[in-house]
């Protein structure tokens, strides 16, 4: 987790819009459970969540709560017991592996907390891996416009050991943003990164959202972070306990606080 966030500047904050955007993702009655008998674990109970296209959204919650199991299960990379996810029209659970991983391949971009550039690859090559795997060749135009936009001019013939953490960051928003996904998952993307490589990489997911009408559902532990978002939806024991539109760092932190004083409801797990 980074010391901190530089707070988003007003001129960055929240995409402005109308609320019946429609739905990039949905998830329907979402359970996941691990284990059985005694050693079940219930990691999502009965989810159901729209992602509006356009808008970035934060998934916020404590830990153990099933933030990543929430992402992990909307992006097609582990399975759901009961429950739906829909993506871009199209219903992901139950799938076959091959039709997954190539709806993986078309329609999402991937940041994770480790970066996960490949690290025989440049910089440059990095970026154009997933329109290449694709079969897509990428556009030009967009792709120079993504590398300036994040200031890797300098940086493209690099390989990722010869980046700093944020500059690796910012390789793999490129990366995540070249094939123009439906959506794109972030891990809790700047969990690794110091405070202004952070604010960088923020705003660029921020600006990704308000001038290119990019999708983002982004997990993070950051109050800080989540207020780069246009909402923030808070997990606890596997169900979705609030939502809340055009979030500030001070709200966030009073809703966590919340649940950290919550007495569980009467067979809800402790
Ligand atoms: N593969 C697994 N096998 C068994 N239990 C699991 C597995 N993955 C997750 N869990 C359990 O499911 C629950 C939700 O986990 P999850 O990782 O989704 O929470 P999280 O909110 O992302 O937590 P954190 O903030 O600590 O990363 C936890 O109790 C966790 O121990």
């Amino acid at each position: 987790m980074p010391l901190s966030t530089p707070p988003a500047p007003q001129s960055l904050q929240h995409a402005p819009g109308p609320q019946h955007r429609r739905p990039a993702v949905t998830a329907t009655g979402l359970w996941r459970a691990y284990g059985s008998g005694e050693a079940q674990v219930v990691a999502l109970r009965d989810v159901s969540v729209a992602f509006a296209a356009g808008r970035f959204t934060a998934i916020m919650g404590p830990s153990g709560s099933g933030k990543s199991t929430l992402m992990h299960c909307l992006a097609g990379l582990d399975t759901t017991d009961r429950g739906t996810v829909d993506i871009g029209g199209t219903i992901i659970t139950g799938m076959g592996d091959k039709a997954l991983t190539k709806l993986r391949r078309d329609k999402i971009g991937f940041i994770f907390q480790q970066f996960n550039l490949l690290p025989t690859l440049t910089a440059e090559e990095n970026i154009l891996l997933p329109a290449s795997i694709a079969g897509a060749k990428a556009d030009p135009a967009w792709i120079s416009q993504i590398i300036r936009t994040l200031d890797l001019q300098e940086r493209l013939t690099h390989k990722p050991t010869e980046l700093s953490g944020g500059q690796q960051q910012r390789v793999a928003c490129a990366r995540a943003l070249a094939t123009r996904p439906e959506v794109i998952f972030a891990d809790e993307p700047t969990g690794n990164l110091d405070t202004r490589s952070s604010g960088e990489v923020l705003r660029f997911l921020r600006k990704s959202v308000d001038d290119f009408g990019q999708t983002i559902v982004m997990v993070t532990h950051d109050p800080s972070a989540a207020a780069y978002a246009d909402r923030v939806v808070f997990l606890a024991d596997g169900q979705i306990v609030r939502d809340l539109d055009r979030p500030t760092a001070d709200a966030v932190i009073d809703t966590m606080r919340g649940f950290e004083n919550r007495v569980p409801l009467a067979g809800e797990a402790a």
